[in-house]
């Protein structure tokens, strides 16, 4: 049968009505009693038979572990502390030969009871098997089996789709299978959650290096979101052997991600090595998961929001010099999703005045993972952990200042925690165990490159969220841009 070339939907032109799409799910969605396809709202069912129809791609509408992650404002540490190894994310498997013969019989009736749910489902997409799961979601590899019934321009926004497309066409004999990756979210997600994380997704669906959203689908509480099957490799897999070209080429492509993200003030919140989805071979990555993504609002009552000349005396005003004996006073609140480990000190301090730079700190965070070769680096059951482990590189005085910044105050007598800590070449040399007692040989010196790699990390982690550069600043930092050196230096040779 021919493709057909069709136009875009009129919904494919229109914001999504996601709204519309999550209404009649409430807090009584884990009642199996309700019918949601029964509520009367007058925009559902349309909605509903909108997503269905256009769901197969007219373009855009085509709207559409390691760590434990937490909630926002959750003070529960450790919930769901699934360190589960992906069962199989095909990175190595050739693509073609896809059988259903290796499928756990749990997953399978997981996929039977997918393809039940959601109305004429396989007859859209042959569901093959589990390749992720996390905190809120399973994600499944599946097979788009009308792909060439639809215009995909999506595929134009994943980086070396273009070039796989030219292959595939040049490869006239056989059709090529298309794979999708069909994320089935968590019922125990709250509505706003995931309505958030459509939404989200659907605005920054063609931004580089970013995974866009093909379409969604709902059937009373279950959501699903489809994605572009991504090609990636499990980081434990590659961070070890990584050279310093390897790191340049990941930083950049996580920061290219980013950068695009924070300029529509999106902060991600939730960056990490399974969150960006890297291909070693191609060098490429998307970044994924924006479940506990949110609009940055600035202005949050905060010491660090403060003017330079009016901060001294504000802050005077703010602390004291003890502590109070039976504190009754409410606590701090503020949003501190995200993962542990990967928690910018603002986000510790509980700052209410988090900003794009959050994610920074954790870009900070994996770097300092590959070039350590420890995963994970940082391992504090919470957030008060948390802070000492920074508190023991940085030191205690740098620590004092960073909460001071937010109107906290830092002490510590821990005996292993020191006044000026340690700087972060230290800290790579000795987790790569290259420090030979107080002498130092050839081999506890950073090589030339990894050298600049620290003195970058050693920016991504200021620790005022005001002088840590944002993801367009980092990119153009040095360690991201050797070849502009050399230039610079044959320039003034010339
Ligand atoms: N588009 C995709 N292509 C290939 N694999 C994917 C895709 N999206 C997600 N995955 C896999 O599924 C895993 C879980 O997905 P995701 O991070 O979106 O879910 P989550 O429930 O929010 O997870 P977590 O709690 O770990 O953040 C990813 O780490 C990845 O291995």
């Amino acid at each position: 049968m021919e493709p057909q070339p069709r136009k875009r939907s009129k919904t494919s032109q229109e914001p999504p009505k996601f709204a519309e799409f999550m209404k009649g799910m409430s807090k009584a969605q884990y009642d199996a009693e309700v019918d949601y396809d029964a509520v009367d709202d007058g925009g559902w069912e349309q909605m509903k038979e909108n997503i269905q129809q256009n769901a197969r791609g007219d373009a855009q509408q085509r709207e559409a572990q390691q760590y434990p992650k937490e909630d926002e404002y959750s003070d529960e540490e450790g919930q769901n502390d699934t360190d589960e190894e992906m069962e199989d994310d095909d990175s190595n498997s050739s693509e073609d030969s896809e059988s259903d013969e290796d499928v756990d019989p749990v997953v399978k009736i997981e996929i039977d009871k997918l393809n039940h749910t959601f109305k004429d489902f396989a007859k859209q997409y042959r569901l093959i098997n589990k390749i992720g799961e996390g905190t809120f979601s399973t994600v499944y590899k599946a097979e788009d089996l009308l792909f060439d019934q639809y215009e995909n321009e999506w595929r134009r926004m994943l980086p070396g789709e273009e070039e796989e497309d030219r292959k595939a066409s040049s490869m006239t004999h056989r059709r090529r299978p298309r794979y999708v990756a069909i994320k089935k979210i968590y019922v125990t997600s709250s509505p706003q959650r995931i309505l958030n994380e459509l939404e989200l997704l659907h605005k920054l669906t063609g931004l580089p290096n970013v995974v866009p959203l093909i379409t969604a689908f709902r059937h009373m509480d279950q959501v699903v979101a489809v994605l572009p099957y991504c090609k990636h490799t499990d980081f434990r897999e590659y961070f070890r052997q990584m050279s310093i070209s390897d790191i340049r080429e990941y930083m950049r492509s996580l920061l290219i991600a980013l950068k695009s993200v924070h300029e529509m003030n999106i902060i991600h919140r939730d960056i990490k090595p399974t969150n960006f989805l890297y291909d070693p071979e191609k060098r490429q990555g998307v970044l994924c998961d924006f479940g506990l993504a949110e609009t940055e609002v600035l202005g949050g009552n905060c010491p660090c929001n403060i003017p330079d000349d009016q901060f001294p005396y504000q802050i005077q005003m703010t602390l004291s010099n003890g502590y109070m004996k039976n504190d009754n006073r409410q606590p701090r609140r503020a949003n501190r999703a995200g993962t542990r480990g990967f928690r910018a000190p603002e986000v510790l301090f509980k700052c209410p005045n988090q900003t794009t730079k959050i994610d920074i700190w954790s870009v900070g965070v994996i770097l300092l993972t590959i070039l350590t070769k420890r995963f994970p680096f940082f391992n504090s059951a919470d957030d008060v952990d948390a802070l000492l482990e920074i508190a023991t590189i940085v030191g205690k005085s740098r620590m004092r200042a960073c909460a001071v910044l937010h109107g906290c105050s830092f002490e510590t007598n821990i005996p292993t925690i020191g006044e000026r800590g340690f700087t972060w070449e230290k800290i790579v040399l000795w987790a790569t165990g290259r420090t030979s007692g107080n002498r130092r040989t050839a081999a506890s010196v950073l090589a030339p490159g990894e050298h600049e790699a620290v003195q970058f990390m050693e920016k991504l982690f200021d620790l005022d969220p005001m002088t840590r550069p944002t993801a367009g600043e980092a990119l153009e930092m040095d360690f991201l841009n050797p070849d502009r050196e050399t230039k610079e230096e044959a320039d003034v040779v010339e």
